[in-house]
């Protein structure tokens, strides 16, 4: 059996993963709250790794309110660089690999193009700053890792954007949803199935790889969606950022290049419009 830590197991992908865990017969994991391990903690994670064994990590921890860490910057820097940081050192101290997930907000998003895993960072928020500078870290100390870069993540679990519009579709008769924000949603589901296939195929090609659902739109677009495939009762309306205020600037073409991992894993694409049907069959299971 192939033991696995997932930390960060009740957030969102974690719960994913837990899902579909049973599918993959020969993985064993561990699932990990914030209050069974806290990553920022190097004392409290030296001692679990020393105690326990794994060939695998898969870091699903992170501080994830984009607009909160512009106001808590030393808290967003704790987990997402200093917890990266220190499960690094501690996989490396183990003979562990660490699977790390990142995000396409490390980039600036003046790409005309959908960026690529060599392409320069240039983060634009707090949030996508401490993502860079896990990365980073994670790089520097820990030749054995993959670090996966997704965007614009929902599923069943948690709370997402796809959540956030079915219960402002119940609350409100009309809402304008920012139409200069491009990048491609991703089932976080298909994450964690790309994820354990990474596990499954042993591979030893390290480094850093895209993954997102196929496809580019614009938030609006997406909220257009839900809202169709939902049936929806709610006027939607177009807007800017500009007009809609947010704390934390984001980016405005931020699709990810994800060639990479398709072909390594021989993955078939899966466009967003199909996982979102997928999520919403789910969501109203
Ligand atoms: N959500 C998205 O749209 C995107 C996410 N990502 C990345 O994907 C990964 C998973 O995101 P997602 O599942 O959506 O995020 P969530 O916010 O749903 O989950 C993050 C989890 O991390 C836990 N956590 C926070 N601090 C610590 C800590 N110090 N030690 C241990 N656990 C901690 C949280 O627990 P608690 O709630 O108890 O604090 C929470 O359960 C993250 O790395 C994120 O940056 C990338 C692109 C898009
Ligand atoms: C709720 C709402 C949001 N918006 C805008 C705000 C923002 O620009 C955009 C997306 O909103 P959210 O705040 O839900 O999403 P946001 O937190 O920006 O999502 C990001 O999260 C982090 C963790 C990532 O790593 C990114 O890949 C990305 O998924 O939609 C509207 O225009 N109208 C609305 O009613």
């Amino acid at each position: 059996m192939t033991k696995i830590l997932v930390t960060g197991g009740k957030g969102q992908l974690g719960q994913c993963l837990q899902s579909i865990s049973n599918d993959f017969k020969t993985l064993d994991f561990v699932f990990l709250g914030s209050n069974d391990l806290d990553i920022s903690n190097n004392i409290e994670v030296e001692a679990y790794f020393k105690n326990n064994t794994f060939d695998y990590c898969i870091n699903c921890a992170a501080y994830t309110a984009v607009d909160k860490a512009e106001e808590e910057q030393e808290k967003a820097k704790q987990i997402n660089e200093i917890g990266a940081k220190n499960l690094a050192h501690a996989c490396f101290k183990n003979s562990v690999t660490l699977i790390h997930i990142s995000t396409d907000f490390v980039f600036d998003g003046t790409a005309k193009l959908p960026y690529t895993e060599e392409d320069r960072t240039n983060p634009i928020s707090v949030y996508g700053k401490t993502k860079r500078d896990g990365e980073l870290a994670i790089i520097s100390n820990l030749p054995e890792h993959f670090i996966i870069r997704t965007s614009w993540l929902y599923s069943e679990f948690g709370s997402n954007f796809v959540k956030t519009m079915l219960r402002l579709s119940e609350e409100k008769k009309e809402l304008s949803v920012v139409d200069d924000q491009t990048g491609c949603p991703t089932y976080a589901k298909d994450l964690a199935e790309v994820i354990l296939k990474i596990i499954d195929s042993q591979s030893k090609k390290f480094g850093i790889y895209h993954y997102s659902n196929q496809g580019q739109i614009t938030w609006y677009d997406f909220a257009k969606e839900i809202f169709k495939q939902s049936k929806a009762d709610i006027n939607l309306y177009k807007t800017d950022s500009k007009t809609f205020k947010t704390l934390a600037t984001r980016p405005k073409h931020s699709v990810l290049n994800t060639s990479k991992i398709h072909s390594l894993l021989k993955l078939e694409p899966i466009q967003w419009k199909k996982s979102l049907e997928t999520c919403l069959t789910q969501i109203n299971k």
